[in-house]
């Protein structure tokens, strides 16, 4: 397929996005199915102007004033593939399989608007209702902080130190650009991709099968660091999910000592089995139902709260749930967050541990969560964020926002990372 059926087919896949409000990953599916002539490369291509259309949806509209699945993946080639209207009517040309060519008034439109002069929601590509929610966390650098979220993300790997170490897995993976990532200290970045391109699949590289390496976002495996968990402490790991993080927290545990995994949904929770024997973490044991937790309360160094959330961090890898989002999932999503809080801070001992991590942005969903949960319950106190930060990644002062009895935000503008929030509460009393 030549640029035109690629651009053809991604204008398809947005409308059938935006008609049936669906993930776009389900729609890209479901094309390539009924598509099987499309090679992987068509594929690739297809997929990343989709992607990227979504993620600069509201500034790829705006360059021809319009709101349509058309106007999204011209300008997401003109905001992101370096074309221009000429070059891209040059390219159509001909093709049968491409869309009709940009007009004389698209291009004039296209042509006389600049994004530095559009509003600052469109060059934040965000929806009206976020507006205030960024502002209110991000004051004057707002606009940049959700910018970044719209950007094309990197392919973060975690080395696991129970069976490789950092200058290893980059001996293995040289030919595809992997480098130490700046932060993380065992993980491993493969930038993004132009254009067409895609990731290697890392997941088929010998050294994955064999354990050395799991694919996590920087982000993640930095809020794993923060949550220091140690060789020998008792930890419950309460939204375990598929263990990202249980992974992480096990390794950094070096094996010793007790990391117990817990989701209330054993679905998410049913590839972790798979993910602890690849890379021989011996020290998790998995438990599904609530009741198997009894015997842990009070007795837990440290309880990580990795909390269900909108994601609102990760919009640069799911840019179309930044569109299906509502004020109303947010609400449903603290008021989650809000009692597994008060569910998980039985398991911790005193003078133990609540770590509580989101991958998302909000403050209803970070620090004032963390506010709201320390005035229902004075028994826990703050730790001091800056210590903790510095502790972790001491070169690294101002890199992230730290406040020191609130928390830690990582974002893609300031750490390269996707969006998390981390606070860390310590159990004062007895009770
Ligand atoms: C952000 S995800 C966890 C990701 C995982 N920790 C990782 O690093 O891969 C949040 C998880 O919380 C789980 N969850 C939602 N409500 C829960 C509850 N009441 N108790 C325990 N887990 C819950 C969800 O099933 C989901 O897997």
């Amino acid at each position: 397929m030549r640029l035109g059926g690629r651009l053809a087919a991604a204008i398809e896949v947005l409308g059938d996005i935006a008609g049936r409000k669906r993930p776009a990953a389900d729609a890209l599916k479901d094309w390539g199915l009924s598509h099987r002539f499309a090679g992987s490369g068509d594929r690739a291509a297809i997929g990343n102007i989709v992607y990227d259309a979504l993620r600069r949806r509201r500034s790829a509209g705006w360059l021809f004033d319009a709101d349509t699945p058309r106007a999204q993946a011209f300008g997401a080639l003109m905001l992101e593939w370096q074309q221009t209207p000429a070059s891209l009517n040059a390219q159509l040309d001909g093709d049968r399989f491409a869309p009709p060519p940009l007009s004389d008034d698209e291009i004039h439109l296209a042509q006389s608007r600049r994004l530095e002069d559009a509003p600052a929601e469109i060059r934040a590509d965000l929806p009206d209702w976020c507006v205030p929610l960024f502002e209110e966390v991000f004051g004057q650098d707002w606009v940049a902080e959700a910018a970044a979220l719209s950007t094309r993300p990197p392919l973060d790997l975690r080395v696991n130190t129970l069976k490789a170490d950092r200058p290893k897995v980059l001996a293995e993976l040289s030919e595809v650009g992997a480098a130490s990532a700046a932060l993380a200290a065992q993980g491993i970045r493969i930038p993004p991709i132009d254009g067409s391109g895609r990731h290697p699949n890392v997941q088929v590289e010998p050294a994955f099968q064999k354990g050395w390496f799991e694919v996590q976002d920087e982000g993640s495996q930095m809020v794993a660091a923060l949550a220091a968990a140690t060789p020998g402490m008792q930890v419950l790991d309460y939204c375990a999910g598929a263990g990202g993080k249980t992974l992480a927290l096990s390794a950094a545990m070096e094996n010793r000592g007790q990391i117990f995994a817990h989701d209330s949904d054993k679905a998410r929770l049913a590839p972790i089995f798979d993910r602890l024997r690849r890379a021989e973490s011996r020290n998790v044991q998995v438990l599904s139902r609530l009741r198997e937790l009894e015997a842990l309360e009070g007795k837990m160094d440290l309880v990580l709260v990795d909390a269900p959330c909108t994601g609102s961090g990760t919009w640069r890898r799911r840019p179309d749930a930044k569109w299906r989002l509502t004020d109303r999932q947010l609400a449903t999503r603290t008021g989650e967050q809000q009692s597994i809080l008060d569910a998980a801070k039985a398991y911790v001992k005193p003078g133990g541990r609540l770590a509580y991590v989101t991958c998302s942005l909000f403050a209803a969903e970070n620090a004032r969560q963390i506010d709201a949960f320390l005035a229902r319950d004075p028994g826990f106190a703050p730790l001091d964020h800056d210590r903790l930060w510095s502790g972790c990644f001491g070169g690294h002062a101002g890199a992230a926002y730290v406040e020191r009895d609130r928390g830690i935000s990582l974002t893609p503008a300031r750490t390269g990372t996707d969006g998390f929030f981390f606070a860390a509460l310590v159990r004062a009393d007895a009770h």
